[in-house]
């Protein structure tokens, strides 16, 4: 639970005096008045992005009894958390779906506890029914001998690979300069797979098992291609010790929830931010103008990457940009019943290649008892979906399930096609280690820049994650509030760089 609040936070020199109708909590439901557009609003914080970390952040500050305003350029809170109802009941995730690593010490599981939402079981990754390209059920092997068998062995080359590289590195780190080992090298995960692949000799009906594998592990749950993916770093964003739950109703409860009492104003598309020595400035497509002592920027990787999107006075240090920002897209389709095996937590197809256009299908109905199944693409092939109108999308789509089902697989009742490369307001789903990043690269992405401080997922130890993008504005609230106090001639201190979330 947050403390509560002190009878008054004192406002710090320099920040503006509140025009009293400019701040109003709860104005959840459009944008600034027009009237007011013109002049400059003022808070102690300005947090820019109602995601999860910003509403966090927010939440957090707002409850150190500071006037924080939230700046969402949507006209919805949650960001990247986005729930729909269906027309078959309950409601799916268009963003995140899974609480990652649920266990006792899950950092959503209060805030999942308060609002009384059930979780499922388990998800068993081991559990899939396999077909293959021209139909019928993939027989020779089971998935879990097929995770076993495959999977494991790429993944112990690539840890071979990591402590041939870290060796190199301590003996060049041992050596004198200018002599010892080379650096090490990283090189795209696809290269040890590729040549595990040329050496294992596989059958082509094993070569296309392989291929799902490569897609789901690594291309679908990292929203990279193999090979823009660090091998250096890959398991490097490690979730926690557990396994995954969906959250029934849907993972937007959890942004509903903190953004409650929050003054949020939506609707507003941040396009500047500057700063200096006496405060920030944030300034809105329609000329609303906020300023204030410190900002929070919640901004996605994928935004900040693309620099003219929101232009930053001075200039961002290029760190900021530095990590990879992958796509993964979702085509949800509902219909009455399931048709197909409804116990398999996965249904996949065997893949030809590593394109893996429609290879695995989410089964919600394994695991909540919805007749619906999510198609999950990553990288270029949802970059390429995502250039298709939804018919089109849906044809292939049908195509494929058709391959698995028969011909008389009936059309959902209902879908939802996601673009979130397309998204100016996320442009791509989450970060992931990119060839060449270095292992720190999460603390120059989190780290403030002046009395800019920065938060979301891309800033956190458990990168691509709500979780870790809910603690990682939790841990920049605490920041603003160190940096306060000791402004204000108090002993604390700020914690440094990379110490929590
Ligand atoms: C398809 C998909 C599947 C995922 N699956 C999972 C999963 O299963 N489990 C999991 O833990 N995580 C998953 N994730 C990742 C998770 O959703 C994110 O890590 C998390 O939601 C990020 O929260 P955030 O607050 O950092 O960013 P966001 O939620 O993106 O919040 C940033 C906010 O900034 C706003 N914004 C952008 N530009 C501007 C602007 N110019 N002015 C004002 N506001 C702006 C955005 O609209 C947004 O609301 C998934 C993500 C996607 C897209």
């Amino acid at each position: 639970q947050p403390p509560a609040p002190p009878p008054e936070a004192a406002p710090l020199p320099g920040a503006l005096p509140l025009p009293p109708a400019a701040l109003t909590p709860n104005s959840t439901s459009g944008g600034p008045p027009a009237a007011a557009a013109a002049e400059q609003q003022a808070a102690d914080v300005i947090v820019v992005g109602a995601g999860i970390a910003g509403l966090a952040a927010a939440k957090e500050l707002a409850a150190s009894g500071l006037r924080v305003v939230v700046l969402e350029a949507r006209n919805r809170t949650g960001g990247r958390l986005h729930s729909v109802p269906t027309a078959a009941g309950g409601r799916v995730d268009l963003g995140a779906m899974w609480a990652h690593g649920w266990n006792e010490s899950h950092p959503l599981r209060p805030l999942i506890s308060a609002l009384g939402l059930n979780v499922s079981r388990k998800q068993n990754y081991n559990s899939g029914a396999i077909f293959q390209p021209g139909g019928g059920r993939s027989s020779f092997l089971s998935y879990a001998q097929v995770q076993r068998g495959w999977t494991n062995v790429l993944e112990a080359n690539i840890t071979r690979m990591r402590a041939a590289a870290s060796a190199a590195a301590a003996a060049a780190s041992a050596a004198p300069a200018g002599a010892g080992a080379a650096p090490p090298r990283d090189v795209p995960v696809l290269e040890p797979y590729l040549a595990w692949l040329e050496g294992a000799w596989l059958s082509p009906n094993a070569t296309r098992q392989a291929n799902l594998l490569l897609h789901t592990r690594m291309q679908v749950l990292l929203n990279a291609n193999a090979s823009e993916l660090s091998a250096l770093r890959y398991g490097d964003a490690k979730t926690l010790p557990a396994e995954d739950v969906l959250i029934e109703g849907g993972m937007d409860a959890l942004t509903d929830d903190l953004a409650r009492g929050l003054d949020v104003r939506l609707g507003t598309v941040v396009t500047n931010i500057s700063h200096d020595a006496s405060g920030v400035r944030a300034a809105a497509a329609g000329g609303a103008a906020f300023a204030a002592p410190f900002a929070v920027v919640t901004l996605p990787l994928g935004v900040l990457k693309e620099p003219s999107t929101v232009v930053f006075d001075p200039p961002l240090p290029a760190a900021k940009r530095s990590a990879g920002m992958g796509v993964l897209d979702k085509v949800v389709m509902v219909w009455p019943e399931p048709w197909w095996p409804k116990n398999a937590d996965f249904i996949s197809r065997e893949m030809p290649d590593l394109s893996g256009e429609w290879c695995v299908f989410l089964n919600y109905y394994a695991t909540l008892r919805l007749p619906v199944l999510v198609a999950l693409h990553a990288a270029d092939t949802a970059r390429g979906l995502e250039a298709r109108g939804d018919a089109e999308v849906l044809e292939g789509a049908m195509e494929a399930l058709r391959g698995i089902g028969g011909p008389g697989v009936p059309p959902p009742s209902q879908s939802f096609v996601t673009r979130w490369a397309a998204d100016p307001f996320a442009r791509g789903s989450y970060s992931f280690y990119a060839v060449g990043n270095p292992r720190d690269i999460v603390d120059a992405l989190g780290d403030p820049v002046g009395r800019l401080h920065f938060a979301g997922e891309a800033t956190s130890r458990h990168p691509a994650t709500a979780h870790g993008a809910y603690e990682s504005g939790l841990r920049e609230a605490r920041r603003v509030l160190a940096a306060r106090a000791s402004e204000a001639g108090g002993a604390a201190a700020a914690p440094p760089a990379g110490t929590a979330g």
